[in-house]
């Protein structure tokens, strides 16, 4: 290929293994286009100090820090993820990284197709779907988002935007090796999460979209819930049955919010869910 060639895009490659992927409980940070060398400094050993084997504490920092948040989590229990990953292992694609990158530093995850990724820089479900092929080959496991608009939630069509965004997902290789997270996107960044019968029924669906090609991988993978998640509603959350953990925006920013949110997640049977019209201000979102 010559030097100045856009690398053919992943997609193609790999055929599944056929592995039961393992349901884990994950609390992810994502900081988005926030933080500095000091807060990876802060909050990396912060994290380390509680986090445990049996959940998964993952800080998902600005790529410029990526590095050393790999660094200084090596040998701890905190994980590293990226937000964002090219669709192709190599190429004159500058301002791209790779998976393979990724997996070099020590990273184990990848964010792909989050909402502001498929917004502001018009990712399609196809190179959505690329980019987590090109994870899957390179060893790093995609955190793919799905989640829709407020639009499309008030008008009954949460399922058919999910069944669309997933059915590209579905198709590849090793669509079981897959971690999704529902992020309605009215609900990024609000301060008020989704309803938990709202969130129970989304992922009811995810799991019932994967359990059309195998209903073992449909009830073992893992899914997580991201939508203005923090100390206050994490534990009615992961009360959830078919809810595995959260993808936590702002309030990953903070060691002491992420501290509790990660408590929550280690102690799934803690809080019973409730659900109804009392909780959320816009009838439709959980307690604050
Ligand atoms: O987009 C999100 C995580 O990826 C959620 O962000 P907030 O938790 O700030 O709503």
């Amino acid at each position: 290929m010559s030097l100045f060639a856009r690398a053919e895009p992943a997609l193609s490659a790999a055929p599944g293994t056929g592995r039961v992927p393992t349901r884990e409980r994950m609390v992810v940070g994502n900081w988005k286009m926030h933080g500095s060398l000091a807060l990876c400094r802060e909050m990396v050993p912060a994290m380390a100090s509680v986090a445990q084997p049996d959940a998964a504490l993952v800080l998902c920092p600005p790529a410029p820090y990526l590095g050393e948040v790999a660094r200084l989590a090596a040998n701890t229990d905190v994980q590293c993820c990226a937000q964002n990953v090219a669709d192709a292992h190599s190429g004159a694609l500058t301002g791209e990284w790779s998976a393979g990158m990724l997996a070099d530093l020590g990273c184990r995850y990848a964010i792909v197709g989050h909402s502001e990724r498929r917004r502001h820089y018009h990712e399609t479900d196809h190179l959505i779907a690329a980019k987590a092929q090109a994870c899957l080959e390179a060893g790093i496991t995609p955190i793919v988002c799905v989640g829709e608009s407020w639009v499309h939630h008030q008008t009954g069509q949460t399922e058919v935007v999910l069944q669309h965004q997933l059915g590209t997902l579905l198709a590849l290789p090793e669509w079981h090796r897959l971690i999704i997270a529902y992020e309605p996107v009215w609900a990024i960044g609000t301060g008020v999460a989704a309803r938990p019968d709202t969130v129970e029924a989304a992922h009811r669906y995810i799991r019932s979209r994967f359990a059309t090609r195998d209903p073992v991988v449909g009830n073992n993978m893992t899914v997580l819930y991201g939508g203005s998640v923090n100390a206050d509603n994490a534990t009615q959350l992961f009360a959830l049955p078919d809810v595995d953990g959260a993808l936590v925006g702002s309030a990953s920013l903070q060691s002491d919010a992420l501290m509790q949110i990660y408590t929550a997640a280690l102690r799934p049977g803690a809080a019973t869910a409730t659900s109804g019209a009392a909780h959320g201000a816009r009838g439709d979102q959980a307690t604050e």
